[in-house]
């Protein structure tokens, strides 16, 4: 099997003056995924993806990218933590050209391939001779990424990429991070917001004050959290006889409801039982936490539902 594209054990960020901003945290980014990287302001986020990229040294822990504990690996890595600086006057191409020049590894010979190549992969082939400043922050951003792709990149590393960014920016950055993935590049992306994450992510993994707290490929995180059968009746205590009988969970009565974690049980056997027992049911319905509502359970927090 291929090595994690990032693997970290006990990855620990203690801060001059005793602040520990990243207290021992364990990821494991599958190649090929699509890692969101959750969690409220000021949960660490960044000072992860920091010592993920060797900006900061860790005072406790280990990284791997693609199995390798050294720094050779990072040329398989494009990054986006502050943003690089362009010159508002010159063109989106000629931004990159002045970038790609910069790369000591890079040909010069073929700067202008890699470089129409880059802005062909964020759409931004129509506006190559436009100047910066007339770009749309969604433009800029998608230029910004554009200069992590100048060469092939096994692992992409974005940190909050759609930050400021107004809705159609946010649109575009979102579909660009699609595209990138579904070329075979692991994108490994923080955000604050739960809806993008949910929208664009394979795995996700949820920080709070510096700790990891969950992780896990999107497609399993609804399947722990307890979906609730909710029946609505005028016997309420014979109703909640039926679903103690059944041997569900947490059954509550309220005035004129009776509720229980369903777990496996299937919901028609539920209503069956209930109808056969002469519990007269007015409504009737299966409630299935929202991804939020298990992040909440979490974090202890909400996030931004907003895009
Ligand atoms: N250089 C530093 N010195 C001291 N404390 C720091 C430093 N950098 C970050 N911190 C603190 O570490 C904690 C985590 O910050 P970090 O920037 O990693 O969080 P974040 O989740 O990325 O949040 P944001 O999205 O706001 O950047 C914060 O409390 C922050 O104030």
């Amino acid at each position: 099997m291929n090595p994690p594209a990032i693997a970290t054990r006990g990855l620990t960020k203690r801060f001059p003056g005793g602040q520990v901003a990243v207290d021992g945290v364990d990821l494991a980014v599958p190649g090929g995924s699509v890692y969101g990287f959750l969690g409220p302001n000021g949960s660490g986020k960044t000072t992860t993806i920091r010592m993920l990229l060797g900006l900061i040294t860790p005072t406790g822990g280990t990284s791997t990218l693609f199995g390798d504990p050294t720094r050779a690996a990072l040329t398989r890595v494009g990054a986006l933590v502050e943003g690089p600086a362009f010159y508002p006057w010159l063109s989106g191409a000629a931004n990159l050209l002045r970038l790609d020049a910069a790369n000591p590894a890079a040909d010069p010979a073929s700067a202008r391939r890699r470089t129409a190549e880059a802005l062909d992969r964020v759409g931004l082939t129509a506006a190559a001779g436009k100047r910066y400043k007339a770009y749309s922050l969604g433009m800029r951003q998608r230029l910004a990424i554009a200069s992590t792709l100048l060469s092939r990149r096994d692992l992409l590393v974005l940190d909050e990429p759609t930050n400021g960014l107004d809705p159609q920016g946010t649109r575009e950055v979102r579909a660009l991070i699609k595209d990138v993935a579904a070329d075979g590049t692991t994108v490994f992306v923080s955000s604050h917001l739960l809806a993008e994450v949910e929208q664009m992510c394979t795995h996700i993994g949820v920080m709070r004050t510096g700790r990891l707290v969950a992780q896990s490929p999107m497609a399993d995180l609804g399947a722990g959290a307890a979906a609730r059968v909710e029946v609505e009746t005028s016997d309420v205590t014979e109703a909640a006889r039926v679903l103690t009988g059944l041997g569900l969970r947490d059954v509550r009565q309220a005035s004129g409801r009776v509720g229980a974690e369903i777990g496996r049980t299937a919901p028609e056997h539920v209503s069956d039982l209930l109808f056969k027992a002469g519990v007269p049911i007015r409504g009737f319905q299966v409630i299935k936490p929202s991804l939020e509502d298990v992040f909440v359970g979490l974090t202890g927090e909400g996030f931004d539902v907003d895009s």
